[in-house]
């Protein structure tokens, strides 16, 4: 069963009333990323490729704390902390209004016991311009049993500034 909007809500931060919706909790855009280097998935550990984060606004167009994006595939940070409770899996959609524009946001598991600002491929089939803090994606739990909770190498990610 998927939990309501008010329940996942209370393990992501920081939110307010516009991201909890009646089935998830939306997410925003913090930081993108551009890779410059290749990653590696080996049999027994994996390495990413070196990326560096895009600039906020190009010369040319000056809206601030907006990235401006051309065709091409990026790593998307998420704004808020997340954690996934014991007892369920996470799974990222991306806000509707992204796909109708012609970008996806591509995701995977997201693991109970996980905690951390996580991030997701975004893709970008027509260029667009996204604020800083907008709304991209939605956040969605549904219960799981398991055995072990989540311990890998992306535990606690991006939690500096907290
Ligand atoms: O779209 C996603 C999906 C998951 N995660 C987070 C939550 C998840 O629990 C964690 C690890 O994901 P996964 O288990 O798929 O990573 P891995 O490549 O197997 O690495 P490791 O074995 O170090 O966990 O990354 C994201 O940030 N973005």
């Amino acid at each position: 069963m998927f939990r309501s909007g008010a329940f996942v809500a209370d393990y992501i931060s920081p939110t307010t009333d516009d991201q909890v919706q009646p089935n998830g909790v939306d997410l925003t855009l913090d930081v993108v990323f551009e890779q410059l280097e290749p990653g590696r998935i080996g049999r027994d550990g994996k390495q990413i490729g070196d990326r560096v984060a895009r600039p906020l606004e190009e010369l040319e167009r000056k809206d601030p704390d907006t990235y401006y994006l051309p065709r091409g595939a990026y790593i998307a940070r998420y704004g808020e902390r997340i954690e996934i409770p014991d007892g369920h899996v996470g799974f990222v959609y991306p806000r509707s209004s992204l796909m109708r524009n012609s970008c996806m946001l591509n995701t995977a598991v997201w693991d109970a016991g996980y905690e951390g600002r996580g991030e997701g491929l975004l893709q970008v089939h027509h260029d667009i311009e996204i604020e800083r803090g907008a709304r991209i994606a939605q956040l969605v739990f549904a219960e799981a049993s398991h055995e072990d909770v989540y311990d890998g190498s992306y535990q606690g990610e991006n939690l500096e500034n907290d």
